[in-house]
């Protein structure tokens, strides 16, 4: 059985259900879809066969808003308002973080990603060298921003500067194409003019992408308009920040001419329902009028003290239902562009390729169980996958051809949990010796 997680072979998934019909997936040894159809086993020789009867395959997840190593932090503060939650219960305890909390709790974000389907992730937090070498470890893609943040303070900006350029070119030696790197200004309530500034000029002199919190609270715009007389996309505009690779995370509050910029600069938007309706921020973005002006409409977790988990399928559901929910519309976000947003959108807004079950796409492929209660009956995958079911439906995990989870085996899975486990109480005993 181990075998079959140690290297990058030829597989192929026999017999499984896409669409209602039974084929073949073939897997070339550099992790590509070699072909897919009726007689697919007949092109390769493959080295593994995974039998897919009582499988329905789907694209592997992407989520494109974490804070991966907040695992650690999970169920630590509850029930608060954002800024309250921040600056009194979240910010104190990550004074504390040190790079191998960093690395256990990526690690546990990881096995949570890979035990309910995603394959690749965006991610903005500190030590992301240590997360790097968690999620090179998993075998799953991830794009790492630091987490810049200058309060307006000169000298601090110059150390965001600093760490931001060291993880860009940490993140290049590394030379691995799962992981890419990313600037990440924070907020526009976090970081100055000057600092957002920089942050375009250096993504687009580096060539990668932007990650942002964008227009989370109203508290956020008012501000905004009260101290810069614009709001919160139009200063991030002009500050080089809006660009076809950046992913900006919840955007609740964006008004329609906001949502036509995004969708003029080709940004992607990362819905994250749960912790908007956790952190009750009062307001679900406005998906219909992102859609309408063609901005790239993707889905994220956000990170575990305000979610509490990483999972898709459940993400997707909150999706759906939010957005129908909150624009009092039934027919808004139907479960094929639930689908959508965590799979082809996502991989699209990090340039994963094109998050499709598609001959020539790497092979990220999920393998859902066709006998589970919540997929019967199976009327449509679709509506079982964000309606019904949650991660625990999920079989088999492959991620560019490489199987990251067989059976619901993850190797590795009980020591990752004990080190965050162990980790996240060490880190709360140190903050609390401080205090
Ligand atoms: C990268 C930084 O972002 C913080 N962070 C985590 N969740 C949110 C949120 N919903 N809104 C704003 N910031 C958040 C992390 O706690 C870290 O300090
Ligand atoms: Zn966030």
């Amino acid at each position: 059985m181990n075998e079959i997680f140690s290297a990058q072979r030829s597989v192929l998934i026999a017999g499984v259900t896409i669409d209602g019909s039974t084929v073949d997936i073939a897997i070339d040894e550099t992790g590509l879809i070699a072909s897919i159809g009726e007689d697919a086993r007949k092109t390769i020789d493959a080295d593994i066969v995974i039998d897919g009867s009582d499988r329905l395959a789907m694209p592997g997840m992407v989520n494109t808003h974490t804070h991966a190593a907040m695992t650690l932090l999970r169920g630590y503060g509850d029930d608060m308002l954002l800024q309250d939650w921040l600056s009194q219960k979240i910010w104190p305890l990550e004074a504390h973080l040190t790079g191998d909390d960093v690395y256990r709790g990526t690690k546990l974000a990881c096995l949570e990603m890979i035990r309910s389907g995603t394959v690749a992730f965006n991610d903005m937090y500190f030590f992301m060298d240590r997360a790097a070498a968690a999620v090179d470890e998993m075998g799953m893609r991830a794009t790492f921003a630091y987490g810049f943040i200058d309060l307006g303070m000169e000298e601090k900006r110059e150390a965001e500067i600093k760490a931001t350029e060291a993880l860009t070119t940490h993140i290049k030696s590394l030379n691995n194409p799962r992981i890419q790197a990313a600037v990440g200004p924070h907020s526009i309530y976090t970081v100055s003019q000057e600092g957002l500034s920089w942050c375009g000029e250096y993504a687009k002199e580096q060539d990668i992408g932007i990650h942002v919190h964008l227009s989370e609270t109203e508290k956020e715009v008012i501000d905004c308009v009260a101290q810069f007389g614009k709001r919160p996309a139009v200063l991030l505009d002009e500050c080089g920040c809006l660009t076809p690779r950046t992913v900006a995370a919840h955007c609740c509050w964006l008004d329609e001419a906001e949502c036509r910029l995004l969708g003029e600069r080709g940004v992607s938007a990362s819905h994250n329902p749960a912790s908007n309706m956790k952190l009750a921020v009062n307001r679900a973005m406005p998906y219909h009028w992102l859609k309408q002006y063609g901005a790239n409409i993707a889905l994220g977790t956000d990170g575990c003290a305000s979610n509490n988990n990483l999972d898709m399928l459940e993400e997707m559901k909150f999706a759906a239902l939010l957005q129908k929910f909150a624009w009092n519309s039934p027919t808004l976000l139907p479960a094929g562009e639930a689908v959508s947003m965590a799979t082809a959108a996502g991989a699209r807004a990090l340039g994963t390729g094109p998050g499709t079950l598609t001959v020539g796409a790497p092979a990220d492929i999920v393998l859902l169980d066709a006998r589970a209660a919540c997929n019967t009956p199976l009327f449509h995958a679709d509506s079982n996958a964000v309606y019904a079911c949650n991660g625990g439906a999920v079989m088999t995990v492959l991620c560019g051809g490489r199987i990251l989870m067989h059976e619901r085996e993850v190797p590795g899975e009980e020591e990752i949990v004990s080190e965050a486990a162990a980790a996240a109480r060490s880190l709360v005993d140190r903050a609390e010796q401080a205090s």
